[in-house]
């Protein structure tokens, strides 16, 4: 597995090795020993997530409040997205900091978010499957959405050439400044 840091510290991609041959490929997707060495602590996950969207889809930015924090850990089995991780703790160095990675079926990278950070995507590709595993198991009561766009934030989404494309919930998302937040 090979770990590459982002610009805030916890948040990782891993590239599983990938096993390639005349048949084509295997990988471990999942292997909990390595990913624990990878973060350098052990999580529990509890829940396997899989969404399909067309192109242009934001989905996000979602997380649950505490105590039901998710760490979420990403992967893209067809197409490419573009990930995003924010840093949504108060007394965080990094509050209110992104992260963007692309995922995607070819680079089989997958993103590490822990608890604590909004999750989203945009789907780059013309579909998109994104797997991601969960620490937490979903209470819905307990889901915030803050607005894909937040100037505050500014996420550097990538150019696109259709309309994004987002929930009703999504576009109703509220400001990092007015949101319900972790400590
Ligand atoms: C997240 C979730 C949803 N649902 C049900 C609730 C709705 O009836 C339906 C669609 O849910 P939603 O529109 O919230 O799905 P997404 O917009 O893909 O939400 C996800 O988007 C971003 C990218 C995330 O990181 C979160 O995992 C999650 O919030 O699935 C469940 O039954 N279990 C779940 O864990």
């Amino acid at each position: 597995m090979n770990v590459i840091p982002t610009d805030i510290p916890g948040v990782l991609i891993l590239e599983p090795h990938v096993f390639e041959d005349t048949r084509g490929f295997f990988m471990e997707s999942f292997n909990q020993r390595i990913f624990d060495d990878a973060v350098g602590q052990h999580h529990e996950f509890v829940q396997d997530n899989h969404s399909r969207s067309r192109k242009g889809v934001v989905r996000g930015l979602h997380y649950q409040l505490a105590p039901h924090a998710q760490g979420k850990l990403v992967r893209v089995t067809r197409g490419r997205v573009f990930d995003v991780a924010v840093d949504v703790r108060r007394s965080s160095p990094t509050f209110g900091r992104w992260v963007g990675a692309e995922l995607s079926e070819a680079n089989r990278r997958q993103l590490w978010v822990p608890p604590g950070f909004a999750h989203g995507f945009m789907v780059l590709s013309e579909h998109a499957d994104v797997l991601y595993k969960a620490t937490a198991y979903y209470v819905p009561q307990s889901d915030r959405c803050i607005r894909w766009d937040d100037p505050d934030i500014g996420i550097a989404w990538p150019p696109i050439d259709v309309e994004p494309q987002l929930s009703a919930k999504d576009l109703a998302g509220t400001r990092l400044v007015e949101a319900e937040l972790f400590a």
